[in-house]
């Protein structure tokens, strides 16, 4: 049936998808209607088609199938029209007057011969100019949002889309979609590919393989490479383009040339070389890297001697003998501008760091201390007795609209570098590629850096295997420590660490006080008896709170997948009740339905992970009046917090982050959250649990190898609990392949220096 009216009010609008809800005002009368509207204004006249229907909740309801906005055919229409703020500088009051003057003919008057808005009192030759334009702009953009619905965009992205191209949106879409993936933040090849295929552009066109490329190139990155063979990136574009290879290949050139890809040989891993390609932005991340690591590696002037001297005295201070390694590495930081310190866990990193922090101190040094996870700075913070940052915080990260596209920008860089004289990284196997880069853009050669970590850790989420290729170039100072100490050598999950390291058989009897295997083969029988851990064995074995022991697992589907295992596990951790608040959480939300369809719930008292980095969301500190003590940017990618507030009707989630950080999320930003009862190993990287418990049944073999399992046991601070099958468990040990990465850093280190050599 068909209905007409006018928008009331807007009751509820969903910006991805258009899902709006609507108060409408016909002759006879006042009803709710819902549907989806692709551009939408309150004081507008719609003509409607649809059904009436009858909602559980809301009553009676008219769903829309389709409908078209109109000009409003009677004065008193028009007049709430103009009058409901829909054109700035039109109010009430004005528009009455218009209407008054102009009658039935208001809008095609308007629109038509706008310069005799100016015969009403109020309104100027240019007022009245600009009120047709208003219109003029209303219209089109409307159509345009019309228009790009149709190819499936959605009303947030349309809106995008029609702001930075205006009318011309219509050449654009119909000759290269692509360049919409291009300039525009949210949209990706997947889309363009899309409206491509809508608007007819042929599979084999330029501009198609020309995105695809870059593309992949990006997709790899997301894989962790900064560059991908030749032969690669040619096989995995022509396959996700569907055409033959050839054709992909002819337009490596014609982006070199652009610039927009870069070529290099590098070796192939079996004594020979290949070609290799890069995105210009990862190509001169890694080049800038190579520069400025070779200007920060000065040597400095120190007599062995003092060194000697007042090393000994620290020693004497603080009680404690270090071996060997451990003094070389301090001495080396001492004569060193970059020194880079590796070992494996209960080597004695942390406490070369302090002896090192102590020596600086007693030469008068400003020392910055960082890590690039807000857990693994509290942890340093806790283990030096010094104040560690997050490396996004000491770089003060600025909320720039720069940063959207998904690159942070820093306050601290090249031209307002950090004011330290020496700078210690810790967690060094965790920093990308664009960290990495920042990071040293902000220090000025002369300001020492000392850079620790795993290098046996995974490597880094972002691209690049920075910390690795650093010491394959063999062009800086390295301290390598493998001694575990007396007390650590107590510890089985430190030393069960270092024999999943070398590969070496791990003795599963459960003699050990923090190291167990429960066999079981049984999903069903694995998943309980990790609840029974969780929730009452392990906090009292390892005096911790509930929320303190973390659940570990190498995937996200499957029974003892991520996935489920939250599921499950916010079932019986933290169970509905009458006050708790819960909202549907997953795809029932930006449906705007009401989500009763089983994508489960967040609930006030959820344990929650974010799962990106996002550069501009505001947090603060609050004191116990409430007051704001604190306040700042960003919430990063593996951050761990507790939902402590639901309000339906502000449509906010706060999250208590590490340190008190309150975090409001609006409702449409909640795909950046996940339940984190349990988490992948890759996002527990850089995080110490007071206990851990991994389930470990099947997985895919490239997933499941050593690195994995050494990264899981390492995050245990007191005690270990592996639920499974034992020769899964052997088969991880035995399996040393890592999960390989492209990068071309190593090289490029050593090229760069050996041309800097041979002007010299
Ligand atoms: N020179 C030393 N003599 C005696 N004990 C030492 C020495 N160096 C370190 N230790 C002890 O060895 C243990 C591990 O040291 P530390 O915490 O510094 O290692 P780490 O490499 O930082 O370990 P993790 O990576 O697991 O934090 C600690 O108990 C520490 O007290």
């Amino acid at each position: 049936m068909k209905l007409e009216g006018y928008v009331e009010h807007i009751i509820y609008r969903n910006t991805e998808n258009g899902y709006s809800v609507i108060n409408l005002v016909s002759e006879e009368e006042e009803l709710t209607a819902v549907g989806i509207f692709p551009y939408l204004n309150e004081g507008e006249f719609l003509e409607l088609e649809g059904d009436y229907t009858e909602h559980p909740m809301y009553g009676l309801q008219f769903q829309v199938q389709s409908y078209e906005a109109v000009a409003p055919k009677d004065a008193l229409a028009m007049e709430r029209y103009l009058g409901s703020g829909a054109i700035k500088g039109v109010g009430a009051a004005l528009a009455a007057r218009i209407v008054r003057r102009f009658g039935s003919r208001t809008f095609e008057i308007m629109e038509r011969e706008p310069e005799r808005l100016s015969e009403i009192k109020g309104i100027s030759d240019r007022k009245a100019r600009e009120i047709a334009g208003q219109m003029e702009e209303k219209r089109d953009l409307r159509e345009a949002m019309i228009f790009l619905q149709d190819y499936g965009i959605s009303v947030n992205l349309a809106v995008k889309i029609y702001q930075q191209y205006g009318q011309e949106i219509y050449r654009i879409i119909k000759e290269n979609p692509y360049r919409i993936a291009d300039d525009i933040s949210g949209v990706g090849f997947r889309t363009a590919d899309e409206i491509a295929r809508r608007v007819g552009i042929r599979e084999d066109s330029d501009f198609r393989i020309r995105s695809g490329l870059l593309y992949t190139l990006l997709n790899a990155s997301g894989e962790g490479h900064t560059c991908l063979p030749e032969p690669v990136l040619l096989h995995r574009t022509a396959a996700l383009l569907g055409v033959p290879e050839e054709s992909v290949e002819r337009h490596l050139d014609s982006l070199s040339l652009d610039r927009k890809l870069i070529r290099k040989m590098l070796p192939d891993g079996q004594g020979g070389e290949l070609p290799f390609v890069y995105s210009a932005a990862s190509y001169y991340a890694e080049l800038s890297i190579a520069v400025m690591l070779y200007q920060l590696n000065l040597s400095i002037e120190a007599s062995d001697t003092e060194v000697r001297t007042r090393l000994a005295k620290i020693e004497k201070g603080s009680g404690i003998e270090l071996d060997g390694h451990q003094r070389e590495a301090v001495a080396e930081a001492m004569r060193h501008g970059l020194l880079i310190l590796t070992g494996g866990p209960g080597t004695g990193k942390t406490t070369t760091i302090n002896a090192m922090i102590r020596y600086f101190e007693s030469e008068n040094l400003d020392i910055f201390l960082a890590a690039p996870t807000g857990r693994a700075a509290k942890r340093m913070t806790e283990a030096t007795g010094c104040q560690a940052r997050t490396i996004h915080r000491m770089l003060e990260l600025t909320g720039g609209p720069e940063s959207v596209g998904g690159r942070a920008m820093f306050s601290r860089n090249d031209e307002n570098p950090l004011e330290a004289d020496v700078i210690i990284i810790d967690e060094m196997s965790m920093v990308d590629v664009y960290l990495m880069q920042a990071l040293l853009k902000a220090i000025v050669p002369g300001t020492r850096l000392i850079l620790v970590g795993d290098v046996n850790q995974l490597p880094s989420v972002g691209p690049g295997s920075i910390l690795q290729d650093m010491i394959r170039s063999e062009a800086f100072p390295v301290v390598r420590l493998t001694k575990i100490f007396r007390q650590a050598a107590e510890s089985d999950i430190i030393v069960n660490a270092h024999r999943i390291n070398r590969g070496e058989q791990v003795t599963l009897d459960n003699k050990s006080r923090d190291f167990f295997f429960l066999q079981r083969q049984d999903p069903n029988v694995i998943l309980r008896v990790v609840l029974a851990l969780v929730q009452e064995k392990m906090p009292r074995y390892v005096h911790a709170d509930i929320s303190d022991i973390q659940v570990l697992t190498p995937m996200r589907k499957g029974a003892l997948g991520v996935e489920n295992l939250n599921r499950v596990l916010q079932r019986y951790l933290n169970p509905a009740e009458k006050d708790k608040a819960e909202i549907p959480f997953g795809h029932g939300i930006s449906s705007g339905e009401e989500g009763e369809n089983g994508k489960g719930v967040l609930r006030v008292g959820d344990k929650v992970m974010q799962i990106r980095n996002n550069y501009q969301l505001e947090w603060e500190v609050r004191n116990r009046y409430g007051i704001a003590i604190d306040k700042g940017l960003g919430v990063f990618n593996g951050d761990m917090g507790i939902v402590r507030a639901i309000n339906s009707f502000a449509e906010e989630v706060t999250v208590e982050f590490d340190e008190g950080r309150m975090v409001s999320y609006p409702f449409k930003q909640m795909d950046e959250l996940e339940l984190a009862y349990a988490i992948t190993v890759h996002k527990s990287q850089g995080s110490e649990y007071p206990a851990v418990v991994i389930p470990l049944l099947t997985g895919p073999r490239p997933l499941m190898n050593r690195n994995l399992l050494y990264t899981a046991v390492t995050r245990a601070r007191s005690c270990v609990t592996l639920v499974g099958d034992p020769r899964t468990f052997q088969a991880m040990v035995e399996n040393g392949t890592e999960q390989k990465r492209y990068t071309g850093l190593c090289e490029t280190i050593k090229s760069y220096i050996s041309t800097q050599m041979s002007d010299l």
